[in-house]
Formats: C-alpha cells, sequence, structure tokens
C-alpha cells in the first residue's frame, strides 16, 4: 500500500499513520465475517474534513479499506461516521455506495437533517446513527436533540451507536436506556482495564447489557484500551493481554449482542499502530470457539446490518 497523505490539509502533530505492510492473519476468518468498525478519512482533496472537527487525519481512501477487507479475509464492512467529517456523510455514504453492496454504514446527523437526506442515506445503505460523548472528539450536543434524533431514525429501523467513557456511564444511564431502538456501545465502553474484570466499573457495564436486551457491544480495540500491551507489531500473536477477560467475559455472556471490527484506520493513536493483521489475530483469544467467532463476526452484524439476507 502506499504511504498516506493528506491533500491540501495539515494532519494533527504527532499524527500516526495506519499501518501500509499488514501481515497475513493466521486466524482464518469464518465465510462472511464483516468489519464492523471501521472508518474512511476523505481524501481531504475530494470530501474535505469538517471544520468543526478535533483532528485533522490522514487520508484513507475506500480503496485502501476494500483492499484491507480483502487481505485481511473479511468480506464486508460497515463503516462508521468519523468525527473528522462531522455530520457531512458523504464520504462515508461514498464508499458504500462503491462498495457493491458489501458495507453497510453509521451515520452523524443534526436535527436539521431531512426525511429526504434519511432516506437517501437508507438508499445508500446507512442503517444507524452515532452519538459520540468523547469530550476531546466531540461538542455538547443536548439530549433533547439526540433523542428526536433517535426517534426519528426509528422508523427506518436504524440503530443507535454509542460511543463513551466508562466513568461517564453512571451519568449517561438515564439518557441511553430511554433510547428507543437497539443500542450499540463502541468499544465495551471503553473500561479501564487496569481495574480488576469483576471490579464495580465493568460491572456496571455488564449490568447495563443484562437489563437491557436492545443493547450490543463491539468487543474491538483492545489496541486504544490496553496499558500492558504488548502490541499487535512483530508478529506478536498474543497481543493485548490485558484486555482479553474484558472482551472474552462480554463475548461469552452476551454471544448474540457483539460485533467485531478493526477499527482501521485507527484514529488518535499515540503509542503505536497496530499491525492490522496481528489485530485479526486477537480475536481467537476473546471469541474462543468456532461457535462464538461465527455469532460475532457472520450472524450478529448481518443480523444487525443486513437483515433482508437472513432466512
Ligand atoms: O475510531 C474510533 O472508534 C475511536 C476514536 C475516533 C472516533 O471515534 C471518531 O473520530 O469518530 C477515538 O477514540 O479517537
Amino acid at each position: 500500500m502506499s504511504k498516506p497523505t493528506s491533500g491540501d490539509f495539515t494532519k494533527t502533530t504527532g499524527w500516526m499513520d495506519w499501518y501500509t505492510g499488514p501481515s497475513r492473519p493466521a486466524f482464518q476468518l469464518p465465510a462472511g465475517a464483516v468489519d464492523a468498525h471501521c472508518h474512511v478519512f476523505g481524501p481531504g482533496a475530494e470530501f474535505p474534513y469538517a471544520p468543526e472537527r478535533k483532528y485533522t487525519p490522514c487520508d484513507a481512501s475506500k480503496h485502501e479499506l476494500y483492499a484491507l477487507r480483502d487481505h485481511l479475509g473479511f468480506a464486508r464492512n460497515v463503516v462508521v461516521q468519523a468525527t473528522c467529517h462531522g455530520a457531512d456523510n458523504r464520504a462515508m455514504v461514498d464508499a458504500l455506495v462503491h462498495s457493491g453492496g458489501k458495507a453497510r454504514g453509521v451515520a452523524t446527523v443534526r436535527r436539521s437533517v431531512t426525511d429526504d437526506e434519511i432516506q437517501a442515506m437508507h438508499d445508500a445503505g446507512v442503517r444507524g446513527v452515532r452519538f459520540n460523548f468523547v469530550k476531546r472528539l466531540v461538542d455538547f450536543t443536548p439530549k433533547d436533540e439526540l433523542l428526536e434524533i433517535a426517534s426519528r431514525i426509528a422508523r427506518w429501523g436504524w440503530h443507535v451507536v454509542i460511543y463513551f467513557e466508562a466513568v461517564d456511564l453512571p451519568e449517561l444511564w438515564d439518557f441511553f436506556t430511554a433510547l428507543p431502538t437497539t443500542i450499540v456501545v463502541d468499544h465495551m465502553g471503553r473500561p479501564d482495564v487496569s481495574q480488576p474484570v469483576d471490579g464495580p466499573e465493568f460491572e456496571l457495564f455488564l449490568k447495563f447489557m443484562r437489563q437491557h436486551p436492545n443493547v450490543w457491544s463491539k468487543v474491538s480495540c483492545p489496541e486504544r484500551l490496553s496499558v500492558t500491551g504488548p502490541k499487535a507489531l512483530d508478529g506478536e500473536r498474543h497481543a493485548y493481554v490485558d484486555v482479553i477477560p474484558f472482551a472474552r467475559r462480554v463475548v461469552e455472556e452476551f454471544p448474540d449482542r457483539v460485533l467485531w471490527g478493526t477499527d482501521w484506520p485507527h484514529p488518535n493513536l499515540k503509542d503505536h499502530m497496530p499491525d492490522d493483521g496481528l489485530l485479526v489475530d486477537f480475536i481467537p483469544h476473546i471469541a474462543t470457539t468456532p461457535e462464538l467467532q461465527q455469532q460475532l463476526l457472520v450472524d450478529n452484524p448481518m443480523r444487525l446490518y443486513w437483515p433482508e439476507e437472513q432466512r
């Protein structure tokens, strides 16, 4: 793969570009596996980054994303709108339209979005909206606006993806449990994995899923959550061991409500950029049987994003 650029934009200082030579995973993905969390960035020259963005990434186009899909052995993608594009969903929608039906998407919308715009996104393959509560990524949006958006998109059968840090779950609990749709939590609600897996913070997250059958979780992003590593680099097939008990716990307790994604092109990593092939090799450590792997990688994402193909 060629070296990433950013068009006329200047990347955020210290920005880490995605890894250009991913290895081929040793773990053989099941047929029809879905990378259910990834992004496209620009290219900035074609799809400019949003004025309100909190970071400027390197470009990461649909072509590069789909080349990675094929290299790793995934069949499909779910492309999630990244905050560097704000509520301008053109780059993400363009990726869906050029996927030959192999990608679905999650958008970011404002209250001003029209029904015609929602319908056009639906026709392109969008199936959800993302509400982001990570303060370094977005400005505050009033909860009544988000609730109004959730009620409107429910009419298209869409779901809501939520991204937040574990310490904020108590404060956000009432809002989340009032949402009328399926809810998908990004990266297990970003637990602090230096705390015990059966400690109060992660227990609250498990309780959230236990009490609310409409809540799903992505068991993704060990490279963001890990404190001890080792990093998925230099052939390391036992990476991020401190994240394993957390992700395995969620996979085993809620096998029909979990999703997995690469998070390519890995925005805002500060420490290292993982080899995506080795990230795939993390999967059998958290979904330890062929049955769990089939649910995590095929059955669950297909049920949520391509329900019309379900028998
Ligand atoms: O890609 C992710 O899931 C995580 C992100 C970036 C992000 O969500 C965004 O920019 O929209 C992060 O923690 O910086």
